[in-house]
């Protein structure tokens, strides 16, 4: 077997059935990993998909095929994306070379292309949990595409950030960045907002007005709050989503616009569809890749490095005494509960830094004077729910994000662990 083979070389390998299951794994993998993929295996899946597999994340791929002449056109097409193919049997040193070959390729790669992390607006985006880091690695992965992104999360949690790193990152970064508060005006307003007027559309209307959509032509519109959009707008949002194309205010001409469409907000749109408020045609449209921002006190292991991040941007630029931040004030940082997540965080750090009159910043600075305030207590499922997700967030990380080796230590299938892992969004379903 080519398992064993491998193994006996002293390669950690694992084995999966489908593109399908691995992509998810892939997500996880240490980037100086190496894949293989069995051609005959690939035959009844789409090409598209097997592309983007291959293509779509951070490893260094081989083939493998039982008979070379046999696999034309669609293998020989798959063999110009991989790094190399070999067929079997496989002497064991030639073998041993093709992978040390391919793990050399992997290091550089993985020198020269940091998927874990994300450079927006001056700051490195960065995490030590899998679900950060997967979300990071999903923003590398869909910047050529134009497919409709829907980020979840509370308030303050960095939505509008990571739709800004999306646009960044993507073929589009060249074009504009238009974020539109689908919430923050009156239906007739967000109205001429969104898709512009005509001079004469409405009283008040002296001139003509280019909307939001039509200006983010080329680029990226970001659709925040978009749970609040009224439904007569939603009906004109989808219209322009399934056509690509818009009318001003008072106008008859159809004006082709090409954007891609990042939205966002902190309602649950299941729920919302559910009460009728929000077409589900619409949601469909909209959440074609779906990220989801935990809040920050689901990010405790994420604190420290967050805080100390936020203190050397914001110390250089205010004057400021303090070298860094007292342990007791980490450890409170750790334990308080950020309602207002790392808008918050900035906000307090950033008082703090003027404030302090000390060389480390002490746990009064921040203002914090009760850490149970804005708590309603847990419910037995929020405890069980935060505890399981807790356990498996700490295993993954403990296992490097092996999924054997972690199902393994929980004392559960592999199956059962990805269940568990998907329910808990620390890892996309299929
Ligand atoms: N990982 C991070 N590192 C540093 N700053 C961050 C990070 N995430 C968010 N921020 C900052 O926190 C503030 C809030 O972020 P953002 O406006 O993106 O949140 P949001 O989820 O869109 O909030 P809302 O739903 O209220 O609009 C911003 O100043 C942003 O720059």
């Amino acid at each position: 077997m080519l398992i064993d083979s491998i193994a006996s070389q002293g390669w950690a390998t694992e084995c999966y059935e489908s593109i399908y299951t691995a992509d998810n794994v892939m997500l996880f993998s240490k980037l100086d990993s190496i894949g293989i993929l069995c051609i005959q295996e690939l035959q009844d899946i789409p090409l598209k998909d097997v592309e983007n597999f291959i293509c779509g994340n951070g490893i260094i791929w081989l083939g493998v095929v039982i008979d070379i002449q046999a696999e034309q056109p669609r293998g020989a097409h798959i063999v110009r994306l991989l790094d190399g193919v070999f067929s079997l049997p496989i002497d064991g040193s030639l073998l041993g070379e093709l992978l040390a070959n391919a793990y050399r390729k992997a290091l550089i790669k993985n020198v020269t292309h940091n998927i874990d992390s994300i450079h927006v607006d001056g700051i490195i985006l960065k995490s030590y949990m899998p679900e950060l880091k997967r979300i990071f690695r999903l923003i590398h992965r869909v910047s050529d595409s134009k497919a409709p992104v829907m980020i979840l999360g509370e308030s303050g949690t960095g939505k509008e950030l990571i739709a800004r790193a999306i646009h960044d990152q993507s073929t589009r970064c060249a074009g504009p960045f238009i974020a539109v508060n689908c919430g923050g005006f009156s239906n007739d307003l967000i109205q001429s907002e969104l898709f512009g007027h005509e001079k004469g559309a409405f009283t008040g209307a002296t001139s003509q007005q280019v909307g939001h959509i039509e200006a983010a032509s080329g680029g990226t519109l970001f659709l925040d709050e978009i749970g609040d959009l009224d439904l007569h707008l939603q009906v004109n949002l989808l219209r322009f989503l399934e056509s690509n194309s818009i009318q001003r205010l008072s106008s008859s001409q159809e004006i082709a616009v090409d954007v891609r469409i990042v939205s966002a907000t902190h309602v649950d749109l299941d729920t919302a569809v559910e009460r009728g408020s929000f077409r589900l045609d619409l949601l469909h449209r909209l959440n074609t890749v779906v990220i989801h921002l935990p809040p920050l006190r689901h990010r405790r292991a994420d604190i420290e490095l967050l805080a100390n991040q936020v203190f050397e941007r914001f110390s250089s630029r205010y004057p400021c005494r303090a070298r860094g931040f007292h342990r007791d004030t980490i450890a409170l940082m750790k334990s308080y509960h950020w309602p207002g997540n790392v808008r918050e965080m900035l906000n307090r750090i950033k008082s703090a830094i003027v404030l302090s009159d000390s060389d480390l910043i002490m746990p009064d600075a921040l203002g914090i004077h009760n850490t149970t305030e804005n708590i309603s207590p847990p419910s037995l499922n929020e405890v069980r729910g935060a505890a399981e997700r807790q356990l498996i967030t700490n295993i993954l990380i403990k296992n490097d994000n092996n999924i054997a080796r972690s199902a393994k230590e929980m004392g559960v299938s592999r199956v059962t662990f990805y269940r568990l892992a998907k329910k808990h969004n620390i890892i996309k379903g299929e």
